[in-house]
């Protein structure tokens, strides 16, 4: 896997499912991160080939519960984060599904209290120590490319000390959010303080925050050095950030990331949650199609509400007999 000048969808807990990576590529994303997997729930997984939908699937054993669902047209470009606190943990958990994947990379940036109680995202910050053994433990016992993404420390000296340590445990690239672990994300990321980042390694470096528009791709590289770029937001509220054709419509973006769901059975909850935040971004839920999604329980109300009742039928109908892509 290469990291240089590339376009990276940010991971994002209950948005970067596969359907919502198979757009961002289609519209230029070269590499697509999963949401935040926990190694707790991954090591209870069992791999599985979907026939019927041309995925693979990682399921819960003794359940239907789908953990994550890849395919092979995303295979050399998904990159599986996975919230860990456990070196051990993790490599059990990178093992069950690194071959179906292009990276594994550890979150250590995620503020929310149910990650940092549990000792993982921003709280591996400040356990140096644990994040080298996580890192090191990932990185001899695994083919698949290692990497990891951090938020900023307190100061940028204390940001450079730790990503050198980051380096030297042999990772292949290192995403680095602009923002400090207090830092909202309203305020503006500090482009400034990742850039002495990237001078102080040798390692690529993917600079993250607040890139809105096509644009603010060179405008990031430009500032920081970094020879990647990784967005979040921008993506979530129109994922064709990454097209340099300049954005496509949202209205059908909206439409084509719910054929995409329709194709792959995305969880209903997940692509509710995705369309909520893109309605809230340029409209309001209160709105008719706010609502109509809002009271949608499976994915062929939000066919209707869509108008794609007819590919839903089409979709459905194929599935009696396994699909090939
Ligand atoms: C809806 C949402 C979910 C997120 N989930 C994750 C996650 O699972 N893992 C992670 O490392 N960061 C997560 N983040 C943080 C983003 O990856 C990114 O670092 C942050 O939003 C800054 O980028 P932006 O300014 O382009 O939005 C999430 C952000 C959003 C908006």
């Amino acid at each position: 896997m290469e990291y240089e000048n590339k376009l990276v969808l940010a991971p994002m807990v209950r948005v970067g499912t596969l359907p919502f990576r198979l757009l961002a590529a289609d519209y230029g994303a070269d590499i697509t991160y999963s949401e935040e997997i926990i190694d707790h729930k991954m090591v209870k997984c069992e791999r599985k080939v979907n026939e019927y939908i041309g995925s693979t699937d990682f399921v819960e054993k003794g359940t239907d519960n789908i953990v994550f669902r890849t395919c092979s047209q995303e295979r050399d470009r998904v990159v599986f984060q996975m919230g860990t606190s456990d070196a051990v943990r993790a490599l059990k958990a990178a093992q069950i599904v690194c071959k179906d994947v292009a990276a594994v990379d550890i979150n250590m940036g995620c503020p929310k209290s149910f990650s940092v109680s549990g000792g993982m995202g921003a709280a591996l910050l400040t356990k140096p120590d644990l994040i080298s053994d996580i890192l090191t433990t990932l990185r001899r016992n695994l083919d698949t490319p290692v990497t990891c993404k951090i938020r900023l420390l307190e100061s940028s000296s204390a940001t450079v000390e730790l990503a050198r340590r980051i380096e030297k445990t042999g990772v292949s690239a290192l995403a680095v959010h602009g923002r400090k672990v207090p830092d909202r994300p309203r305020d503006p990321a500090k482009w400034n303080e990742i850039a002495d980042v990237v001078s102080a390694l040798s390692i690529p470096v993917i600079a993250n925050g607040d890139v809105f528009e096509y644009d603010d791709f060179e405008r990031i590289k430009v500032a920081t050095g970094a020879s990647s770029v990784m967005v979040a937001r921008g993506a979530l509220w129109n994922a064709s950030i990454f097209s340099p054709k300049g954005k496509a419509h949202w209205e059908d973006v909206k439409r084509e990331y719910v054929r995409k769901s329709i194709s792959w059975d995305n969880d209903v909850k997940s692509t509710k949650h995705t369309l909520k935040e893109m309605i809230m971004h340029y409209s309001c839920l209160e709105f008719p199609e706010g609502k109509a999604v809002i009271k949608s329980e499976n994915l062929a109300d939000l066919a209707k509400v869509y108008g794609e009742e007819e590919y839903y039928r089409l979709v459905s109908n194929n599935r009696f007999s396994p699909t090939r892509r």
